[in-house]
């Protein structure tokens, strides 16, 4: 070994053994915390946001501003851990987008409770099973999911955060050549997301779609003459043992998909939050100008507005508004009260931390 790479390797060493030390000082601090809180939530998404906000604005690099978040996450997941193992449910099954998301905001997940419907992440959070759940609210190319926003209208429970996942898919066989390929699995919304691709580089292949891109990657995992493949995430790579053909093939590079994150506790402020609301108005004219109205007053900022029927009388609609701020800062507060006294129906369904990228 060169004198210059072992006296570097030295350094390193000494680094790492004063990081070993300070990371588990860190983890002793996060357990005598978890006591203070004397059964209150252990996990703070707003404290989580502040740290890893805070770290970001103060890195000076080479590790890129994503390098230390991905770092702090998986450091505050073991700190956490040492508090409260937490339990977390998401759609399953292995290898989905969603587990993918739910690993991303709790730095792992040392508690993974795989489902087998958005229902059913639901059931376990609102039934106690489990301490949280993460389910997809929409998607930057194909919209919202329905059936997230109709168990949102229903449930007691509180958004404590969103998840905001680039969405990457790859071209995953048993074979080693793009070539051999003559069928194609995935879910619809992933074969339609990567519909320019196949039309270059597979025009002949068959596109077939089914429930998850982790069933089509088991289905290209028991494909014997390689002439199968899925599209699906590294992850699924991993999971189901495939070599990976192509990589990042989505037609649209920024395709991201937006995750909830449900809980049966409220959040403080963080600093930087967002509010999800529900909202019914009468069916008369201007109904929504008179809805937006106290918000325009009150200078809050929309972020989102997505009209679904009611499911009560035909053609009702009902609203479901992203604001910016917490509703425990002044001017929402006041916003949400007027909001209030103009509509037939106002449901706060959480205020969480703006999503982490
Ligand atoms: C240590 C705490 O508990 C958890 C762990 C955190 C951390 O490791 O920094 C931050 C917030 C909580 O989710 C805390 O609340 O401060």
């Amino acid at each position: 070994m060169s004198d210059l790479l072992k006296q570097y390797r030295d350094q390193i060493d000494a680094i790492d053994e004063q990081m070993l030390k300070l990371v588990n000082q860190r983890a002793q601090l996060a357990r005598e915390i978890g006591n203070v809180k004397n059964g209150g939530p252990i996990y703070r998404p707003e404290r989580e946001a502040q740290v890893l906000r805070r770290l970001t604005e103060h890195n000076e690099g080479p590790l890129s501003g994503d390098a230390v978040t991905a770092i702090f996450r998986a450091v505050m997941s073991n700190c956490r851990a040492l508090e409260k193992e937490l339990s977390v449910a998401f759609l399953g099954p292995l290898g989905t987008f969603s587990e993918e998301a739910a690993n991303k905001q709790f730095g792992g997940l040392s508690a993974p409770v795989q489902c087998s419907s958005i229902d059913e992440v639901f059931r376990m959070v609102e039934s106690g099973q489990v301490d949280y759940g993460v389910v997809p609210v929409e998607n930057s190319t194909e919209g919202a999911v329905g059936r997230t926003l109709d168990l949102l209208m229903a449930t007691k429970l509180n958004i404590c955060g969103e998840i905001a996942l680039p969405i990457h898919h790859n071209l995953l066989s048993k074979s080693d050549s793009v070539d051999q390929i003559k069928t194609v699995y995935a879910h619809s919304q992933s074969l339609a997301q990567c519909h320019q691709w196949l039309n270059a580089h597979l025009p002949n292949a068959d596109r077939q779609p089914v429930v998850s891109n982790a069933e089509a990657a088991n289905i290209a995992k028991n494909n014997t003459n390689g002439s199968v493949a899925a599209i699906a995430s590294t992850r699924a790579a991993e999971l189901f043992s495939l070599n990976n053909l192509a990589s990042n093939i989505e037609d649209d590079p920024k395709n991201t998909t937006r995750f909830l994150i449900l809980a049966t506790h409220d959040v403080a402020p963080s600093g930087k939050d967002k509010t999800s609301l529900v909202v019914a108005t009468k069916n008369v004219p201007g109904a929504i100008l008179e809805l937006l109205k106290p918000l325009a007053d009150e200078q809050v900022s929309l972020t989102k507005l997505e009209s679904r029927p009611s499911k009560i009388g035909l053609w009702e609609y009902v609203f479901f508004v992203d604001i910016e701020g917490h509703h425990q800062d002044a001017a929402v507060s006041k916003a949400l009260k007027e909001l209030e006294a103009r509509s037939s129906l106002l449901k706060v369904l959480g205020s969480y931390p703006v999503a982490i990228i």
